[in-house]
């Protein structure tokens, strides 16, 4: 069976439990994902312990944000991990989006637009006006002009970024939830089949796979699911 295109947010309190995520998930998606707790906690070692033999995709969603020069060294030091793809935040700006774009030639940069978590309310609070649709347009397409070939955003926009960016882009898409799934911290939520549907290349879904009993079980439902609706 092909793996669906999903990357499970290895979310774990230790690396043990990480690895035996990625073990259990592997043979049902293309690729996991590596945030800052995980790397935080323990640092490059993480990527060859969820890479395992199978050496399924690792995405490494660190999120950098800080000056260009510093963006570029830090960029550097993690693309010798050879992560399929590494997160920066479209807010850093262009300058550094460019940075971190050259100094990891052989990994995809995917710049964040606007969180998930995020609600409409929320923007004006950290001073983004306007509806979340239009700062996920603007930052989009800023990241592209800037060497990004791939965006974060929430379902909500995939439609909107798509007509923005064109086809070549790789949108990828946290905020996905089963259907009757609790929402948790997320706020700009769609279904699997939704975001598929809408122009998603890859969805990012964490405690829906993680947080069930059999990990693997649950991955291997929302790839069957998503062949069944794609198949419709
Ligand atoms: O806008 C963003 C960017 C990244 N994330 C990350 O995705 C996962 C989502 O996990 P769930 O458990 O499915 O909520 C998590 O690792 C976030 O750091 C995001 O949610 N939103």
């Amino acid at each position: 069976m092909t793996p669906a295109p999903i990357a499970v947010a290895l979310d774990a309190p230790d690396l043990e439990t990480a690895a035996r995520w990625a073990g259990l998930v592997t043979p049902h998606v293309t690729t996991v994902k590596v945030g800052l707790e995980l790397y935080l906690r323990y640092g490059p070692d993480v990527i060859a312990s969820v890479r395992g033999a199978s050496g399924v995709r690792v995405f490494l969603d660190l999120k950098l944000h800080d000056i260009p020069n510093t963006v570029a060294g830090a960029a550097g030091a993690v693309a010798r991990l050879r992560p399929s793809i590494l997160t920066v935040h479209a807010a850093g700006g262009p300058a550094m989006i460019r940075a971190a774009v050259e100094a990891a030639p052989h990994t995809q940069i995917a710049a964040v637009t606007v969180l998930t978590s995020l609600a409409e309310e929320d923007l004006e609070r950290i001073g983004l006006a306007g509806p979340a649709s239009d700062a996920v347009r603007r930052l989009a397409a800023l990241s592209v002009a800037a060497g990004a070939t791939a965006l974060v955003c929430s379902p909500h926009e995939l439609r909107a970024v798509r007509a923005e960016v064109g086809d070549d882009i790789t949108l990828i898409t946290p905020g996905v939830r089963p259907a009757g799934a609790a929402t948790q911290d997320q706020a700009r939520v769609a279904t699997p089949e939704r975001a598929l549907a809408d122009g998603a290349d890859l969805l990012v879904i964490g405690r829906p796979i993680t947080g069930s009993p059999d990990p693997g079980a649950a991955a291997a439902a929302i790839a069957a699911s998503l062949r069944r609706t794609s198949h419709a």
